[in-house]
């Protein structure tokens, strides 16, 4: 193989070929990630790569799609390309990677013809100067991957083992047991529904848009074929889409009409649009301006409205403590990998550690904006207990003027499961049948209510 070039001629691709552009984005937002750039999210890689190729919305789909169930199943398309890679994987190169990942995720995992699977890759490989000579290598690996794939879906086995990265296996491991982490892990491979949070009437909705009403409260769409905006009842601003789990903190923090409450962390807005929708008076805060632009339009189409701040929470004025304040803290986000499966190979153990000091100092900030007497709820979408239980048993021993309220199983229709041994709430992606092949499951969701003494 050539050496590594650090300087990249970019492709030149012809854009008149059907589905071409969409296996270039994917393509090159995987390779973004599986190079140098951790932290960033495959949305993000996938906007950059997009820019200046202007692809159509179906074509935007299929890139998001062919990049998506390249992490999905990562660890067992790295796996499958290794045993057939004479010279192994090429990690130095992740522009050739990402081509034999991709090309490997859309035989294995999407209804993508083979044919179209393999030359589409080859083709890319030809566009691309430092690559070009590489050209019949993947074409003959992509085309072992398409004939031997029943036995490579056969060798799949155990996802905790095989498809998770090692650090978090062992995290799950521990903070859940054996079962409940290979629970998990299978969960995962399913990805997840589309759950909508419906203010009124969401029984009449859930009939319209061929849903079902979850006794949480949310709307589950399994078949969702066209994009989520043109959905009935998108435009009229009915409802939003937010996973089942997420809008259980707000559900627990119970906000009623004329309270004065703070979401602290607050776009793009699924929850003070819950909030708002309550007729409480929020106060939006997020410090980043883009993402409140984003929060901004969603509560108009919602017909929604909410005091909208761009600030850093931490240096908020402490002189009119609110009845009530969210915490929906960053965090690593390892509760979304269903939605999310980039954050399974992108972030690590020091983000998390970083991103739990952040989550301390909110924490405390958020508890001193809360009157004598009101709520506070702290969450996270996040599976591990630094971001989670560790968190609140920490700040119940430094604040005694708090008191953790227990989450009763009435309050979350009767699922006792949802709520672990401190009576904290803390879904998991194998919870409501995730895993199952049903289309189950939940976000991966940590929050706990606590109550300042009056
Ligand atoms: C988990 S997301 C919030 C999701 C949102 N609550 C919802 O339901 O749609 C975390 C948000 O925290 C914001 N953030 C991170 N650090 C912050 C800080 N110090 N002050 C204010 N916002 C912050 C990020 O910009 C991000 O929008």
């Amino acid at each position: 193989m050539a050496p590594r070039t650090n300087t990249r001629t970019p492709p030149s691709f012809d854009p008149s070929v059907p589905g071409l552009a969409a296996r270039h984005v994917a393509r090159e937002a995987v390779a973004t990630l599986l190079g140098a750039a951790r932290g960033l999210a495959l949305e993000d890689a996938l906007a950059q790569a997009g820019r200046g190729v202007g692809l159509a919305p179906a074509d935007a789909a299929l890139a998001r799609a062919i990049a998506t169930a390249s992490f999905r199943r990562l660890g067992f398309i790295r796996a499958a390309l290794a045993a057939r890679l004479r010279d192994g994987l090429p990690d130095d190169r992740p522009h050739l990677l990402a081509l034999l990942v991709t090309g490997a995720a859309q035989i294995l995992d999407l209804a993508v013809a083979d044919h179209a699977a393999v030359d589409l890759s080859v083709r890319l490989a030809k566009a691309d100067p430092q690559l070009q000579h590489l050209a019949p290598l993947v074409n003959a690996v992509l085309r072992r991957i398409a004939r031997e794939r029943d036995a490579i879906r056969a060798e799949e086995g155990d996802p905790l083992g095989g498809n998770t990265p090692d650090w978090l296996a062992r995290r799950w491991r521990e903070a859940y047991g054996e079962e409940a982490a290979r629970k998990i892990a299978a969960a995962h491979l399913e990805g997840a529904a589309v759950d909508l949070t419906i203010p009124r009437d969401p029984e009449l909705w859930a009939e319209r848009l061929g849903g079902t009403l979850l006794d949480l409260g949310s709307v589950r769409l399994t078949e969702v074929r066209e994009a989520v905006a043109d959905l009935p009842g998108y435009a009229e601003g009915a409802w939003w889409v937010q996973d089942a789990a997420a809008s259980l903190p707000v559900r627990l923090l119970a906000p009623q009409a004329g309270e004065r409450i703070a979401d602290l962390c607050a776009a793009p807005g699924g929850k003070t649009a819950q909030l708002a929708a309550a007729g409480a008076a929020v106060t939006a805060v997020d410090r980043s301006g883009a993402r409140l632009e984003r929060l901004s339009r969603n509560l108009d189409r919602l017909g929604l409205s909410a005091e909208v701040v761009t600030a850093d929470a931490l240096d908020l004025p402490e002189d009119r403590p609110f009845d009530a304040v969210l915490l929906d803290a960053p965090c690593s986000a390892t509760g979304t990998i269903r939605r999310h499966p980039d954050v399974a190979w992108t972030k690590n153990e020091a983000d998390l550690i970083r991103l739990a000091g952040l989550q301390r100092r909110l924490l405390d900030k958020a508890a001193r904006l809360t009157r004598p007497g009101g709520r506070l709820v702290y969450c996270t979408c996040s599976l591990e207990p630094e971001e989670g239980g560790a968190q609140i048993a920490a700040f119940l021993a430094r604040n005694p003027d708090y008191a953790r309220v227990p989450i009763t199983a009435e309050r979350l229709a009767g699922h006792a499961e949802l709520i672990d041994g401190s009576g904290d709430l803390r879904t998991l992606p194998s919870h409501l049948g995730g895993g199952s092949g049903r289309a189950g499951g939940l976000d991966g969701f940590f929050a706990a209510l606590l109550q300042r003494r009056a």
